[in-house]
């Protein structure tokens, strides 16, 4: 038998299996949660010309009072060229004529029929954004493999952009197994728990825009399996939850190899999540997720998100961490890497409470994961140590 393989390496090897999602144009409005896959290249330029960032007056030159001889609005502006002494009042966003270099603030100006003057006076440039302050055209705005978040979706609007070319939505089938599970939280016998994990891992995967397909729960049998996963043909990947260790009724092994998939790797040097299998079959990649709840969690969080923004070309699919001090002392880590759930307090960290992997009162108090090293000794408060905020998604 193989030794259970590292994080990373664990991580890389899937990657590498990533299926290549092809593209499509869709509107720019419709595009929060997906992924360029061509940079935004600036159509035009912000602001187009000179504009007033005050409401006021638009003033030319140095004088002791400005002839009022007009007025520029937002999107009406003044259509004459201003000469030293003259002024039109002007709005915020408005252009700046042709002849004004200086926006004199409404709150600072004296008009005494149409001659303004100023206390104190503006200098030159004061209260104008000028031309390409934000941008020019042909700058390059947003890199292919960007997800788009609110604020990218109005600079591409802004930057002329009324479509975008994006990653096509993965489809993803997610699958609960498990005898014991009902799919009725309401309606649970006593020897039957609610399935949680399926919900739980399309909430994961709500963030990155997928098409999600849920099935199950499936009993365990080999056959209930098979019929699941023919219901799969068409997806891109698949996410078990369940069946993925070692018992008599622990089937997703077989079956995937029945359906005709070659395992790629399977069980993972970490607590929790040891059972983790990889599978492919043709350019679909299979993720057999541990069945506890938060080993369920924990393998979604560190190999199905990374794997799905890899799939849609995102620059960087991992998860950030930072070093935070932790509160609490924490336990020597034996032969796997640790992922314990933790809350993060003024820049510390603590325990969430029970670290079972079964425990989901723990996992939804937490919104880190504190990383300890296989093999590491004790850890008394107040040292550093590594954390993935899971608030990143
Ligand atoms: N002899 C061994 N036993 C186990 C090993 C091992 O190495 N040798 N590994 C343990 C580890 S580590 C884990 S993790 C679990 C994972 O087991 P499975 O992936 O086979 O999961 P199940 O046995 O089907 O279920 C485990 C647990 O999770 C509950 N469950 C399953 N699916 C769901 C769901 N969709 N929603 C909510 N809860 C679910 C299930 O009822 C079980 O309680 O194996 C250890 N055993
Ligand atoms: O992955 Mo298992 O949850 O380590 O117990």
């Amino acid at each position: 038998m193989t030794a259970p393989l590292g994080l990373e390496e664990a991580q890389a090897r899937l990657l590498a299996l990533a299926p290549q999602l092809s593209s499509e144009r869709i509107a720019t409005e419709a595009a929060l949660g997906r992924v360029l896959a061509e940079d935004v290249i600036a159509l035009r330029t912000q602001p187009p010309a000179d504009l007033s960032a005050m409401d006021g007056y638009a003033l030319s030159g140095d004088a002791q009072a400005w002839r009022l001889v007009g007025e520029s609005r937002a999107g009406l502006p003044y259509s004459g060229v201003l000469t030293d002494g003259e002024c039109v009042r002007i709005s915020t966003g408005a252009m700046v004529p042709p002849g004004a270099d200086r926006v004199l603030l409404q709150e600072d100006a004296r008009d005494d029929n149409g001659a303004i003057t100023a206390a104190p006076p503006p200098p030159p440039g004061r209260h104008i954004r000028p031309r390409g302050l934000d941008f020019h055209a042909e700058d390059v705005l947003l890199t292919r493999g960007t997800r788009i978040t609110a604020a990218r979706l109005a600079l591409a609007l802004a930057a002329g952009h009324g479509t975008l070319a994006v990653t096509r939505r993965a489809r993803v089938v997610v699958i609960d197994s498990g005898d014991e599970l009902s799919a009725d939280p309401a309606a649970c016998l006593p020897h039957q728990i609610p399935a949680s994990n399926g919900a739980m891992i399309a909430a994961m995967l709500a963030p990155l825009d997928c098409e999600v397909n849920r099935i199950g729960p499936v009993p365990d049998t080999q056959a209930a399996l098979a019929d699941a996963l023919a219901r799969a043909e068409d997806a891109d990947i698949v996410i078990t939850s369940g069946g993925a260790s070692v018992g008599d009724h622990d089937l997703i092994k077989p079956a995937l190899t029945e359906w005709g998939a070659e395992i790629a790797f399977w069980k993972i040097a970490i607590k929790p999540g040891k059972p983790l299998l990889v599978a492919t079959r043709g350019d679909c990649v299979i993720l057999g997720l541990p069945g506890n709840p938060v080993s369920s969690f924990v393998t979604a969080f560190l190999f199905a998100l990374p794997l799905l923004r890899a799939a849609a070309g995102e620059h960087d699919p991992f998860a950030r961490t930072q070093k935070l001090r932790t509160r609490d002392d924490l336990p020597a880590v034996g032969p796997r890497r640790e992922f314990l759930r933790a809350v993060e307090a003024d820049g510390e960290v603590c325990l969430a409470g029970s670290q079972d992997s079964s425990a989901l009162t723990a996992l939804a108090a937490a919104d880190c994961l504190i990383d300890r090293p296989a093999h590491s000794p004790a850890l008394p408060a107040g040292e550093a140590v590594r954390v993935f905020n899971l608030r990143n998604g």
